[in-house]
């Protein structure tokens, strides 16, 4: 269980984290909706220890975090634009954190292979960053990410740069890996379907502040996240569309 609590964070005279306080149980995928600038990207990085909050505390299984430094955490932040290592392969990209951890080269050689093939980029294996596409590249930085399973997966709105496609294959991929290797994630966007189609709990985050909600639907129903009228207007939009003759 990730135990956050009491979280503040202030620059200057202005709240961008306002005791924010979160429950979320192993195996569980809490998608945080928010508009640009509330606060989101502050709460991940305070989660994975890259900013330091000025106040509250983040526990995992009940023991403190906030002591431990990010690389020793495992609460692995991905980025919106997946940050590779530009002069190593994308197996070598993948291999990283198990390389890091000394793992025996079997294991490595076989945990990669298998990953690989998860993520449909055996092909690519050899290739570099930079001769990769936009969606290829969120996936190799998706599995340097969970390849040594890391306690916690913080995304911030990891699919936001790639066409609308790219991003529903991503997300249906993000689902299936999710539900197979039991992450627990805090998966933060501003796209109302994608909160919908990602979490198994719904939080709504504005001026600093978060809304934990109980189930889907009082999430929906909430008009404070505006989901129900984003939901209306697609529906409306789907009847204006008349089937070809
Ligand atoms: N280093 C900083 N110094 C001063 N203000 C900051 C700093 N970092 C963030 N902020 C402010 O804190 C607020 C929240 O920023 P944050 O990056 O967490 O937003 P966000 O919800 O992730 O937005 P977006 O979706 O646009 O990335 C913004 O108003 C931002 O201007």
């Amino acid at each position: 269980m990730l135990t956050i609590q009491n979280l503040h964070k202030a620059y200057h005279s202005q709240n961008v984290l306002d005791q924010v306080s979160l429950e979320l149980p192993q195996g569980q995928v809490l998608a945080v909706l928010g508009r640009s600038g509330c606060g989101k990207t502050t709460l991940l990085k305070t989660a994975a220890g890259l900013l330091q909050p000025d106040a509250g505390s983040i526990k995992w299984a009940g023991e403190s975090m906030d002591l431990v430094p990010p690389r020793e955490r495992e609460m692995v932040y991905l980025f919106q634009e997946p940050l590779l290592f530009p002069h190593l392969s994308v197996f070598e990209n993948i291999a990283y954190g198990l390389r890091v951890r000394k793992v025996k080269e079997a294991e490595v050689q076989q945990k990669v292979e298998h990953l690989l093939q998860e993520l449909e980029l055996q092909e690519h294996a050899q290739k570099k960053p930079s001769q990769l596409s936009g969606g290829q590249r969120q996936r190799v930085a998706f599995g340097r990410a969970i390849i040594f399973l890391p306690r916690v997966l913080l995304l911030d709105e990891p699919f936001a740069s790639l066409d609308a496609q790219t991003r529903a294959t991503m997300q249906k991929l993000f689902l299936r890996l999710a539900r197979k290797y039991n992450i627990t994630a805090l998966f933060v966007t501003h796209d109302v379907k994608e909160a919908l189609l990602t979490g198994d709990r719904f939080a709504y985050m504005a001026a600093g502040k978060i809304k934990i909600y109980t189930s889907r639907e009082a999430f929906i129903e909430d008009p404070a996240t505006g989901v129900r009228d984003e939901l209306a207007f697609w529906n409306s939009i789907d009847q204006k569309i008349t089937p070809l003759p």
